[in-house]
């Protein structure tokens, strides 16, 4: 398997950045999300620079659903980039983590009043996905008296090859305003008092492998902006969301590069703002792809069971990475403790959920594994511990960053007051 640069093997122990794998495990316990900061810092810059050197106005906003720890919007707060939020509760941490307003746009397709309001009162520019969100919006900046500055997310009806869970600029998806009647949004936000229409926004979904999907996705969002432009909206962004997807299986074909990438969209966009004479900043909303393979999830095992199969019962189920069990989905397993030793045996590694579908890899090749071992799950950093949950009353785990040889918590682990702790009891009981 072909490893990461921050992922590496010495005397059989899984390292991250400067860490044993296994030290980490006894000293935070398990289950851990383990993260290597200067990875994430790397895939930021990897983006930066592919598109910055084919046009200046770029900015980066990390998709935080991805991964929402306040540390790693920090992080990439420091390097300047903004973030998609797709709730009141993503807008009000990405601001505590630094982030500047005017680097975010909430987006979403379920707005509720209080989430207009906030975005209202911090200065930050909305993705509206109806007319009904406009209205209301518009309603909510004049009793502010504020002008807000908005977008409409718009469906380009493009079919890509991905998971259909997570594919969402289909034309039978929930998100969007479809693309032939996007320009009546538009007319209807250019009549507004509190509301301007300065951008328009896009997502075609996620954990795409190719980029010719993305190349259409900018093609049928310049046909939108030349329409908008003569219509006489003004362009501050345009912004293509995220989705470019990453390789889970090491053995597998790669994912494509940031260059590729940028080599797929630039072109259209940038002929597009020449013919207009127009240079509004090019927004992407990478998520996946900007934290991803930072990120281990270690967990032990409790017991091995020969039966159908060979099953490895770890401390780690569906309650803690979901995504097996969701899409289906595929990572990399690592006995931790044993890298590099010769494979011994097909093992389907378990959860400790009381579902069947608690599986978190099925026939895997392995060491021989036994009840201590530690095993390490590749590529869980995006919508691994955002997605995570309480089931079968279970706290969520912790979460550590790595700088080089030094780790620290980020998260510590719930315990049973983190379950209780939002418990009201009916007074009659
Ligand atoms: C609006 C929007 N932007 C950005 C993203 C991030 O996508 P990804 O993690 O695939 O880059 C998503 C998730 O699919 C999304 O819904
Ligand atoms: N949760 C999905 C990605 C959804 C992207 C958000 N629109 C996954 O784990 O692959």
């Amino acid at each position: 398997m072909t490893l990461p640069p921050h992922l590496s093997v010495k005397d059989r122990h899984l390292r991250i950045g400067g860490c044993d794998a296994v030290e980490l495990a006894f000293k935070y316990g398990t289950p851990l999300y383990v993260t290597d900061e200067d990875r994430i810092r790397a895939n930021f810059h990897g983006y930066k620079k592919a598109l910055s050197s084919r046009y200046q106005n770029i900015r980066i906003l990390y998709a935080a659903k991805a991964n929402g720890n306040p540390s790693i919007l920090k992080i990439l707060a420091e390097e300047g980039a903004g973030a998609d939020v797709f709730s009141s509760g993503e807008l009000t941490i990405a601001l505590q983590a630094g982030m500047k307003p005017e680097y975010l746009l909430f987006n979403g397709s379920s707005k509720t009043e209080a989430d207009h309001r906030l975005a209202v009162e911090k200065g930050v520019r909305v993705s509206l996905d109806s007319i009904d969100e406009l209205m209301q919006l518009d309603q909510i900046a004049g009793e502010a008296g504020k002008v807000v500055e908005v977008s409409f997310r718009v469906n380009p009806a493009i079919d890509v090859p991905t998971h259909p869970k997570i594919a969402t600029g289909l034309a039978t998806s929930k998100f969007g305003i479809p693309a032939a009647t996007i320009t009546e949004a538009y007319a209807q936000a250019l009549v507004c008092k509190n509301v301007v229409p300065v951008g328009i926004h896009c997502h075609i979904g996620s954990q795409i492998l190719s980029v010719e999907p993305f190349a259409k996705e900018a093609q049928v969002l310049m046909e939108v902006v030349a329409e908008l432009h003569k219509m006489g909206v003004k362009f501050k962004f345009v912004d293509l969301g995220g989705g470019l997807g990453v390789c889970y299986e090491h053995y597998g074909g790669p994912a494509p590069a940031f260059d590729a990438y940028a080599d797929a969209i630039m072109p259209e966009i940038i002929s597009t703002f020449t013919r207009l004479g127009i240079s509004p900043e090019i927004w992407i909303e990478p998520g996946r792809s900007m934290v991803c393979d930072s990120t281990i999830l270690l967990t032990k095992v409790n017991s091995v069971k020969q039966a159908h199969k060979t099953f490895v019962n770890v401390d780690a189920g569906f309650n803690t990475l979901i995504r097996p069990a969701m899409y289906d989905s595929y990572h990399e397993v690592l006995v931790a403790n044993r890298a590099g030793e010769e494979q011994a045996g097909t093992y389907t590694i378990t959860g400790p959920i009381c579902e069947t579908g608690d599986i978190l890899a099925h026939d895997r090749k392995l060491p021989a594994i036994q009840v201590g071992d530690l095993i390490a799950l590749l590529d869980a950093g995006a919508y691994g511990y955002s997605m995570a949950s309480q089931y079968n009353g279970r706290g969520r785990c912790a979460e550590v960053l790595v700088k080089g040889d030094k780790s620290a918590l980020m998260r510590r682990a719930e315990t049973v007051d983190d379950l209780l702790a939002a418990v009201v009891t009916p007074p009659w009981l």
